[in-house]
């Protein structure tokens, strides 16, 4: 057993003034926290993105079109994205699920791509509910056996990425719904909507995250289902599985913090596994993050997804569980202790 008083005695003892490593130490003790080590590894890791499109863009609510989702997937797996690139830098393993897009990928076949539709997209959230209790279901068991594949196969960092059109609009709503955010705070630009997007956007989102609230308290799974994603029910399911070994996630940044928001409402104790990589643009994650007791640990104005923000906090950990590992001890060295 690992306690609390074990882990800064263990940091405390090293050789360097005590906590002069400021907010990094704070995160050493953090993994060493989740992982029950002093001697936390984080490495491998793999990043899992999700994708899947959103019926509520036919209302109006994104700067651009569902195929995009279908031509990212694409790009993902060629690995010619953004994530693609940053996994590469960083040594991170990328696998690309299609949990919900709208456009047919049933011509992919690649080594990192997974089928596992639930369906085409979920329905218009303004106008109905956006998938049903039992959908939900399929596409939370869909991100858990990512996580159990990733947890059999040795992977001791899991990040979970999305990519679908229109997922920030989601996003909104379950942020208002599960962090008691206004619409008007949890709705921003997403991918570059303009002033007459975003006003149609924060109506919607007000609108369906009220009517979702009427129902939260009878029937919880149901709420969430009405404005949720299938690749944010998918992540939550990931991060959910995730927190019950004990394997550090890395949280990107608004898409999937709402997804953490859905795995903390449904099982208790999820966030304690979490960190919290970056602070996005989007105006209501810091309430999000807060909602679950995380503290961002960058803010590079990134609001992109596909796990990017995660990917670059990853030298991050990296240098965090160096210090455990690799620093000597002043007692080691005869040094006197300042106390
Ligand atoms: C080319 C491109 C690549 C992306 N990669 C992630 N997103 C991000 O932006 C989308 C959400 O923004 P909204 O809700 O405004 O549609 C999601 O696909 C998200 O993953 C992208 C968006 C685009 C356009
Ligand atoms: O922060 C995010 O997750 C985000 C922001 C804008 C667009 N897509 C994702």
């Amino acid at each position: 057993m690992t306690t609390e008083t074990d882990i800064w005695a263990h940091l405390d003892a090293l050789a360097k003034p005590k906590r002069s490593l400021g907010k990094l130490e704070e995160l050493a003790a953090r993994i060493a926290r989740i992982q029950k080590t002093l001697e936390p590894v984080v490495r491998p890791r793999r990043l899992v993105l999700f994708a899947a499109d959103h019926g509520v863009v036919a209302s109006g609510v994104s700067a651009w079109s569902p195929e995009v989702t279908a031509l990212m997937v694409r790009t993902i797996v060629a690995g010619r994205s953004a994530s693609a690139a940053l996994a590469g830098t960083h040594r991170c393993d990328l696998r690309i699920v299609d949990v919900g897009v709208s456009t047919s990928l049933d011509d992919l076949c690649a080594s990192n791509f997974t089928q596992a539709r639930v369906a085409h997209g979920t329905r218009d959230l303004s106008k109905e509910p956006a998938m049903t209790a039992d959908e939900f279901d399929a596409a939370w068991n869909v991100g858990v056996r990512e996580a159990q594949a990733a947890i059999e196969n040795g992977y001791k960092v899991l990040i979970a990425g999305e990519m679908g059109i229109g997922n920030t609009t989601a996003a909104a709503c379950l942020t208002s719904l599960l962090a008691e955010v206004s619409a008007e705070q949890a709705t921003g630009r997403g991918a570059g909507a303009d002033d007459v997007i975003l006003r149609i956007k924060k109506e919607i989102v007000a609108e369906a995250s009220a009517k979702a609230r009427k129902i939260l308290r009878q029937d919880t799974r149901k709420a969430i289902a009405s404005v949720a994603g299938f690749e944010m029910a998918a992540m939550a399911g990931f991060f959910a599985e995730s927190a019950r070994h004990d394997v550090v996630v890395l949280i990107d940044g608004y898409v999937a913090t709402a997804a953490a928001l859905i795995a903390a409402t449904l099982q208790s104790d999820t966030a304690a596994c979490m960190v919290a990589s970056h602070l996005s643009s989007e105006p209501g994650h810091g309430s999000a993050l807060a909602a679950l007791g995380l503290r961002p640990l960058l803010d590079w104005n990134m609001r992109l997804g596909e796990g990017t923000g995660a990917l670059i906090a990853l030298p991050l950990l990296d240098s965090a569980v160096s210090l455990l590992r690799d620093v000597a001890s002043l007692d080691g060295l005869g040094v006197p202790r300042e106390d």
